[in-house]
């Protein structure tokens, strides 16, 4: 496990994914077609190295500038959670696709940051392999920075295909990570407010 999880992979440094060589790429699944028996010429397959190809190209996204902020001198104290962000990642064990729904809180200190942000945010970091852990903390690091500040918690709720529809099998099993920092470590009412307002927003997946 020491591998997948190491403090290397964890700590949010993770370097953006590079360009997409897509004719290696297309070339590379017609042989994996070839590699597990199939004729890559028959006609339903004949576009398919190309439309994969084409799907690794628009999976990795490109690196996004930090988000937009708004001043609000009088903001100070109020609790903003934005949630509902889903996002598709894969996972870096199998390739797989993970869901993550992403509900990111913070606590504006003379500026808040446009709504749309959280999820170019999410969508950043699901464009590249991932593990749900190294995620939750990316996407807390940006915000943060956003804000110039440590009040924000990221909790995200994930649906791993390799473990659903793979592997173990274990089609309900969820997984959820919660980073809190600043006043949501600290303060327990901040805290209990974030984590009712997450649960509203699950409700019962
Ligand atoms: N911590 C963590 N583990 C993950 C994540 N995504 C996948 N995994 C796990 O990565 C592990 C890889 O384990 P391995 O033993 O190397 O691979 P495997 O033989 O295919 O394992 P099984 O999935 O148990 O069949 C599995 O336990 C996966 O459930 C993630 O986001 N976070
Ligand atoms: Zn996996």
């Amino acid at each position: 496990m020491t591998d997948i999880l190491d403090s290397t992979t964890l700590n949010g440094s993770q370097a953006p994914p590079g360009r997409v060589d897509r004719d290696r790429v297309t070339d590379l699944i017609g042989q994996l077609l070839v590699a597990i028996g199939e004729d890559p010429t028959r006609e339903g397959l004949a576009d398919t190295p190309t439309r994969v190809a084409a799907w690794w190209n628009e999976f990795f996204s490109p690196d996004a500038a930090v988000p937009t902020c708004f001043a609000e001198q009088h903001l100070s104290d109020q609790l903003v959670v934005v949630g509902g962000v889903s996002v598709w990642s894969l996972c870096e064990h199998h390739l797989l696709p993970m869901n993550l729904n992403v509900t990111v809180g913070y606590v504006p200190d003379g500026q808040v940051i446009g709504l749309s942000k959280f999820g170019r945010v999410a969508q950043r970091y699901a464009g590249r392999f991932q593990v749900q852990e190294r995620f939750t903390r990316q996407v807390a690091d940006d915000i943060a920075l956003a804000i110039g500040g440590s009040d924000v918690a990221v909790a995200v709720h994930g649906t791993h295909l390799c473990m659903s529809a793979r592997g173990v099998r274990m089609e309900s099993a969820r997984t959820t990570t919660l980073e809190a920092r600043g006043r949501f470590e600290t303060d327990p009412i901040l805290s209990q407010q974030f984590l009712t307002v997450v649960a509203t927003q699950w409700g019962n997946p």
